[in-house]
């Protein structure tokens, strides 16, 4: 049988992808973020007209969340969660999490409270098919380019939180964050619970170090503790007491990612999903 020049260059492809991406670590890397990305602008094609059904609605979460929480499979990245019993609150409560990379997304869908949406920079709304599908589940986006409308934004958050029975997911470093400990915090979040005067609950994800590094571009298969700190009440508190507030929460957290950073994989208690 003759093969023309275009069966042989196909051959010849597949037997060099799967020998380069075993081979290369950095050419690995890049497939599975290409790969994550085109996967998640995917499934929101198919979580559009799901959501559109119900319109603009923060229960629109839930189908995301059920559209991605097989990815960490796909992946082979297992999540140990601790301390769920520090989301057993009925009121509204703001979420504040450390921030790493676009990965956190896992990490946030393995245990993301009902009816609760995270804030995101405004540029996410622009990302195709993905944008669509986080408007039509309630994301809040902000505009970090201009303070005074994101304060806005963020105040008339504490208002819905309130009257609309929504709990709301920030990263208070503002940024991805990968340099091993976490970034001074923006306040937004602190005064969004202190306004409510809802508690704010830390959620600490240990670090991605051992099997994703985006210098490095390394990303293999591995394990990350995600803890849910106990809820530091905001009653009483005012716009002074912010700075304080933020503070307190920063360096539970920073303790707590220290902590779980430095265990070794496989031991200390929890449960695995
Ligand atoms: C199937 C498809 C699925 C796809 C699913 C995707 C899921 C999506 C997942 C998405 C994940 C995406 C994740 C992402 O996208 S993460 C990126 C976006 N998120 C954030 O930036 C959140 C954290 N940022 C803040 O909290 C900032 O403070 C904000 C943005 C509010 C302003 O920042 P900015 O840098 O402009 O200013 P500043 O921080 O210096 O503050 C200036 C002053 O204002 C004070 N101030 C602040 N706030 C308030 C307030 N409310 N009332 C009264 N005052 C307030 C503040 O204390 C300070 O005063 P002082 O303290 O210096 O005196
Ligand atoms: C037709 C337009 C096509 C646009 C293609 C855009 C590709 C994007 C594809 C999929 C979106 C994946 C959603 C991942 C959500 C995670 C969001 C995220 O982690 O945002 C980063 C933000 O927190 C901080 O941003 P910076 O670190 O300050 O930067």
């Amino acid at each position: 049988m003759e093969l023309s020049v275009a069966q042989w260059l196909l051959v010849v492809c597949l037997v060099a992808f799967p020998l380069l991406y075993e081979w290369s670590v950095s050419f690995k890397y890049f497939c599975k973020m290409a790969f994550y990305n085109g996967w998640i602008l995917t499934l929101a094609i198919l979580a559009i007209p799901i959501c559109a059904v119900r319109g603009r609605n923060v229960e629109n979460m839930k189908v995301l969340q059920f559209m991605l929480l097989h990815i960490k499979y796909l992946y082979g990245i297992k999540i140990e969660v601790r301390g769920w019993e520090n989301f057993n609150i009925k009121e509204p409560y703001v979420v504040v999490s450390n921030h790493q990379s676009s990965l956190d997304l896992l990490g946030m869908m393995e245990i993301l409270p009902s009816r609760c949406v995270p804030i995101a920079k405004r540029e996410l709304m622009y990302a195709g098919t993905a944008g669509l599908a986080c408007w039509l589940a309630g994301v809040i986006f902000i505009n970090r380019k201009k303070t005074d409308d994101a304060i806005s934004v963020m105040t008339e958050a504490a208002d819905t939180m309130l009257k609309e029975d929504v709990r709301v997911w920030v990263f208070p470093e503002g940024t991805r964050n990968h340099s091993g400990s976490l970034l001074p915090f923006k306040r937004g979040a602190f005064h969004l619970a202190v306004q409510a005067q809802v508690p704010v609950i830390p959620v600490v994800m240990s670090s991605y170090k051992d099997f994703y590094c985006k210098k490095e571009k390394k990303f293999t298969t591995g394990k990350c503790t995600v803890r849910i700190l106990p809820g530091v009440h905001t009653k009483g508190l005012s716009s002074d007491d912010v700075p304080e507030l933020a503070d307190r929460v920063r360096d539970m957290m920073i303790e707590a990612f220290t902590q779980i950073s430095s265990e070794r994989p496989g031991k200390g208690p929890g449960v695995m999903h």
